[in-house]
């Protein structure tokens, strides 16, 4: 199986009132083309600081990053634009993702238009992504303020699937809509899971959307993986005493 995203012994240190401390410690694991891997635990396990530096947003203080068999340990800014044409992400608010002045067309149509499409396949593009993400075609004349959260979610990935990317980045990406949205929005990611191959890194609070999504789960605390394994079995055989209370907690 073809080795998407590699972390190895990704750590990031941080000072606190002259204290420093370790937000992410040795933290490793490889994702596998077609794979959606969770990465769960409460807030302030280290979970967004990790995809920070999985994206190139924050430098590893020590530790390695490769990404398509790349190694971008040291990458600089340049580098790393490259890889966003197969590393996309998706975040908690989409709303706050799009230009609230443009509309949603003109967003999900911007890398296309970079990329030297002309108008009219733009267009075309355009309105065959919303239709995969389950939007008629007149969401691309709308603004973001003009429609709902899981509408705006869903505009939100068919933006970041125009770059046909090989991974996404899920950050708490369902966590602002609610329980049947959530449903709707796995539903499609799952589909393109399947159809696409894409790989999943599903950053969640919530145990319940990563049972039903994930493969393998990665459970953190304090800056560590405590525990990781297949998503089934972690959940019905949680070996460590965080990660039971963690699901106790929200199943
Ligand atoms: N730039 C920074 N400077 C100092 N400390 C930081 C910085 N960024 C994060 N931290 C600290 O690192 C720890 C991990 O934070 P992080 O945001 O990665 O957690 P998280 O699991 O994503 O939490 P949440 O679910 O609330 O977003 C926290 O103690 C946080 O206060």
């Amino acid at each position: 199986m073809e080795k998407i995203l590699k972390a190895e012994g990704l750590t990031r240190a941080f000072e606190n009132k002259g204290e420093r401390f370790l937000a992410v410690r040795d933290v490793s694991f490889s994702l596998y083309r077609g794979e959606a891997i969770g990465i769960v635990g409460e807030s302030g396990s280290g979970k967004s600081t990790l995809v920070r530096m999985l994206t190139g947003l924050l430098a590893p203080t020590k530790g390695k990053i490769e990404f398509l068999s790349r190694d971008l340990t040291h990458a600089g800014s340049k580098e790393w634009r490259k890889c966003y044409r197969e590393m996309q992400l998706v975040f908690q608010l989409p709303k706050e993702s799009f230009d609230s002045g443009k509309t949603l067309g003109s967003g999900i149509g911007e890398s296309l238009r970079n990329s030297g499409l002309k108008r009219k396949e733009v267009r075309e593009k355009v309105a065959e992504l919303l239709s995969t993400c389950g939007l008629t075609p007149n969401f691309a004349e709308r603004y973001p303020g003009e429609v709902s959260g899981g509408e705006c979610q869903r505009a939100a990935i068919a933006r970041a699937l125009a770059v046909e990317p090989s991974l996404l980045i899920c950050d708490e990406a369902t966590s602002a809509l609610d329980v049947t949205v959530q449903k709707q929005i796995l539903e499609l990611l799952l589909r393109l899971k399947n159809e696409k191959k894409l790989s999943f890194l599903f950053i969640s609070h919530d145990l319940a959307l990563v049972q039903d999504f994930c493969d393998r789960v990665l459970v953190m605390y304090q800056g560590e993986i405590v525990e990781e394994g297949k998503t089934e079995d972690v959940i019905s055989r949680p070996k460590e005493a965080y990660t039971r209370q963690l699901i106790d907690s929200v199943l």
